[in-house]
């Protein structure tokens, strides 16, 4: 990154997702080479953002704007489809019972999350007692959690994220189910994390705890950023859209929302590229041809395989039903591969 003050910065990140109508084209999606008759929906449709160290960043909007989308690609649970997320530090996301393993009691969560995040069994035991202090689950700590509800999920989840010490913390409505007790052990919490100058993204629908821990805002929209700004100006902008919206006849809401969804499942990467060559924002970035031809790219990491891993599937699924099917023929492998139709008509014979 070019400037170390900047903690998270996203440049043109998507994310699309395949709208499969059945279990089985998804699995018949992994032999076709071409998307084409599979619909999708993105998600995010190249959103872009700078945030720096010690602030936190409220993300708000209504449901299915792209809120979570986006804090797990930051949080790097899931990669984007497109564009760049670049992170500087170490992020920890808490969201209701993200990561937390049902069958596993409270105290093996703690266990295994810490060893996943590299400390040791001496450094686990050191801090373990502050980890079950903070969740304060009493003797629920040694059952699984399966059991919990959803606000005993979050302590444990939060308390386990908070003392990861993570660079970048993202919450993700974790505070919505806790009581009031805990809730504000949280905000405590994340107050002494913004003192520290760590970064905090944080989504809510509560738009009083975003005022109350967020000096920015994230609007988003329909799989977009409509405004980032202070979270004062941003809250009045938001406030007065929600009013406009539920003034609107019900037919008319219906409409708007049909038409924006309908642009996020008509959106293609070549529309991204058109806005941003008039993007007056992106342009002031400086970003060279090439870098922005690569964040127009759907990057190798996304979750769709590349058409090499999609023809080293097929060709290992095919080597395994030849296998069988020679087994069954009664015949040697290196007749088989000699004569393979001989071999597998024998089989159906
Ligand atoms: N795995 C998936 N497959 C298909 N569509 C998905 C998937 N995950 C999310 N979506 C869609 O992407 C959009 C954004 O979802 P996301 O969960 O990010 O929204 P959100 O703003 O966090 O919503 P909420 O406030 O309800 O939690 C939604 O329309 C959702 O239906």
């Amino acid at each position: 990154m070019k400037n170390d003050d900047v903690k998270v910065r996203a440049t043109l990140v998507t994310k699309e997702y395949d709208l499969y109508k059945k279990k089985s084209d998804k699995i018949k999606s992994l032999f076709k080479f071409s998307h084409g008759s599979i619909p999708s929906f993105w998600a995010l449709k190249g959103v872009s953002f700078e945030v720096k160290a010690g602030e936190s960043i409220g993300l708000i909007g209504i449901n299915g704007s792209g809120k979570s989308t986006l804090s797990n690609i930051i949080s790097g649970i899931i990669p984007p489809t497109s564009g760049t997320m670049e992170i500087n530090g170490e992020p920890s996301i808490i969201s209701i019972g993200a990561g937390l393993k049902k069958q596993l009691t409270g105290m093996e969560n703690i266990r295994l999350k810490a060893l996943m995040s590299g400390m040791t069994n001496k450094e686990i035991d050191e801090r373990i007692d502050d980890i079950i202090a903070f969740a304060d689950l009493g003797d629920f700590i040694n059952q699984p959690v399966k059991n919990y509800s959803s606000g005993m999920r979050s302590r444990l989840g939060f308390s386990i994220a908070v003392h990861n010490d993570p660079d970048i913390l993202i919450i993700d409505e974790a505070l919505s189910v806790g009581d009031d007790t805990f809730y504000q052990k949280c905000v405590d919490k994340i107050l002494e994390f913004k003192a520290e100058g760590k970064t905090i993204f944080f989504v809510s629908h509560s738009l009083n705890q975003v005022q109350k821990l967020c000096d920015k805002t994230i609007w988003m929209h329909y799989g977009d950023i409509r405004e980032f700004g202070s979270t004062e100006e941003i809250m009045e902008h938001y406030k007065k859209f929600i009013r406009w919206f539920k003034k609107l006849p019900k037919k008319e809401q219906k409409k708007y929302q049909k038409r924006q969804k309908g642009e996020q499942k008509s959106f293609t990467l070549e529309e991204l590229k058109e806005q941003t060559l008039e993007d007056e924002e992106l342009q002031k970035q400086n970003l060279s041809n090439k870098q922005l031809a690569k964040n127009l790219e759907r990057t190798p990491l996304g979750d769709k395989m590349t058409i090499p891993t999609r023809l080293l599937l097929l060709v290992t699924v095919l080597a395994t039903v030849f296998c069988m099917l020679v087994s069954f023929s009664g015949k040697s492998l290196t007749y088989s591969v000699i004569h393979p139709t001989d071999a597998i008509m024998r089989v159906f014979k």
